[in-house]
């Protein structure tokens, strides 16, 4: 009897192994079926998993247990180091792309490669977002906006109000006990980009929506499913919540148009409404809320959290602190006694720092992942990415490649002396016509808080071992629950 049972569970164990196997290939059969049989033959390695879920089980599995390496590492483990992969992610076929040169060559061609984020991005960030429009649109709208972040004297303007949100938050901070430090970070940096974008400083506003942020940027990276509960749906109605403030501001704003309101500075809102394109057209509302939306979120969340994690990497390694903190102190000792703040001039003395915060964004993988959308069938190391197939650039692994960077997993800031690295191997803020437009206000931004951190606070942190989560970003669970205790200058 008991020889019986145990050969039923043996067959159970092979049968349902075989209709795995049998339905696997079937799902790459016919997510390959328009292809002739040379194309066939020319596409990369890979497992497009079951019907409908393909890899996007195993992604999560791995994120969300802590090993978020493991996913790609299934890969390559199985077809070896070949840089570039075939699965199935986000209800599409998709290659994944993990070297350097590859990664390169498909940011850097807008001939064969347009964005091809999941749907949740595109209907979370919005359709006229930089993600939804077309090459001619995206170029236009970036011109406009990028200059006014991040040329040299738009960044010397915002430096002396981080500068000042810096030191008066850092003061409140080490007066309010027990803080999660990440949220706190994230306040700070939404204030800045609101101050840049909508010029708003109420502090009621930006709480609540930051709030709102939050609940959109859990949604960015799940699954597309509007059902009450899941993180989409949620992600969904904070999206409504974030249109119906900014549509309210943009009302204001137009009934204010033509009016003497006095000595107003122009925000980035104003050169929304004053651009027309060549025929003498203006931005619809829907246009300036998409690019808004992208822009508010894109413009704190990531400095947000890379102002978390470079602060606890130097408060967890005492030698790298004390050559940071030295670097700081001399940079202050040489700063004419009549200066009131931080100017550029010593923001670029900061060598030392600046590979401390690319040393955090190398290890900390904030963005680790891009998309993109092949618009033709293209050769690429050899293999055949397919005409309208999803491509992700999976930044992570190139970040995280022991042939690129040894003893990968170490935080080691004096990796970085010497020469810089090879095209294609560092990608924090991409590459190509989507480069991020922030880089320089985002690290602009790190600095200043390091600078003050450094030279008069350090970390608590209650509870340092703390798991951690990587969706939608890396983060301690307990967002960094910690005190700032003043040291004194
Ligand atoms: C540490 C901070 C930051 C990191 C790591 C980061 C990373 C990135 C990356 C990797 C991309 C490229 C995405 C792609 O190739 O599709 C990107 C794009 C973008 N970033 Fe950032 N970013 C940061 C801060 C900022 C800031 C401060 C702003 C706003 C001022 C900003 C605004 C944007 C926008 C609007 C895009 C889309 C650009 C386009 O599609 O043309 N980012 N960012």
């Amino acid at each position: 009897m008991e020889v019986g049972f145990a050969t039923l569970v043996a067959v159970g164990v092979v049968l349902v192994t075989l209709i795995g196997w049998v339905t696997r290939r079937v799902h790459q059969w016919v997510q390959e079926w328009g292809l002739d049989s040379s194309g066939r033959v020319r596409l990369p390695p890979g497992d497009m998993g079951l019907p409908l879920i393909g890899n996007m089980w195993t992604f999560l599995r791995a994120f969300k247990s802590g090993k978020p390496d493991s996913f790609m590492g299934s890969f390559i483990q199985r077809y070896g180091k070949t840089g570039i992969y075939k699965g199935y992610m986000f209800g599409g076929p998709t290659i994944y792309i993990t070297s350097p040169e590859a990664s390169r060559r498909v940011l850097m061609d807008d001939e064969h490669f347009i964005t091809g984020w999941p749907k949740s991005t595109m209907e979370l960030m919005g359709r006229k977002s930089f993600i939804g429009i077309s090459q001619e649109e995206h170029k236009r709208l970036r011109k406009l906006t990028s200059a006014p972040i991040n040329g040299y004297e738009a960044l010397n303007t915002y430096l002396q109000y981080i500068d000042l949100c810096v030191i008066s938050a850092l003061e409140k901070w080490s007066v309010m006990g027990e803080i999660e430090f990440l949220t706190e970070l994230r306040k700070l940096t939404f204030r800045i980009i609101m101050k840049i974008f909508l010029g708003k400083e109420s502090d009621v506003i930006m709480e609540s929506l930051e709030r709102v942020y939050t609940e959109l940027n859990y949604g960015i990276r799940a699954m597309a499913i509007n059902i009450p509960g899941f993180a989409f749906h949620k992600a969904l109605k904070a999206r409504k919540k974030l249109v119906e403030v900014l549509q309210a501001v943009l009302d204001e704003r137009k009934a204010l148009e033509g009016k003497n309101t006095g000595q107003r500075s122009k925000d980035m809102m104003d050169h929304l409404l004053d651009v027309k394109d060549e025929n003498g057209r203006r931005l619809t509302d829907e246009e300036i809320i998409d690019v808004l939306i992208m822009y508010l979120n894109a413009g704190h969340e990531s400095s947000g959290h890379i102002t978390m994690w470079a602060t606890v990497f130097l408060q967890d390694n005492p030698d790298i602190f004390k050559r940071a903190k030295e670097e700081q102190e001399n940079i202050r000792k040489s700063m004419p006694l009549t200066q009131k703040g931080l100017t550029l001039k010593e923001v670029k003395k900061m060598e030392y720092l600046s590979k401390v915060i690319d040393e955090t964004l190398r290890l900390v993988n904030i963005s680790f992942v891009s998309f993109r959308k092949a618009t033709t069938s293209v050769t690429l190391n050899g293999y055949l990415v397919p005409k309208d197939w999803r491509v992700m650039l999976w930044y992570r692994s190139v970040h995280m490649d022991p042939d690129v960077y040894a003893d990968t997993k170490k935080f080691n800031p004096s990796r970085w002396d010497g020469p810089p690295p090879k095209a294609g191997t560092f990608l924090p803020f991409g590459l190509g016509s989507h480069l991020c437009p922030g880089n320089e206000l985002a690290k602009l931004e790190i600095s200043v808080f390091l600078h003050h951190f450094l030279l008069g606070y350090k970390l608590e942190r209650m509870n340092p071992k703390c798991k951690l989560r990587y969706l939608p970003h890396p983060r301690p669970v307990d967002n960094c629950l910690a005190k700032i205790v003043k040291l004194g200058y």
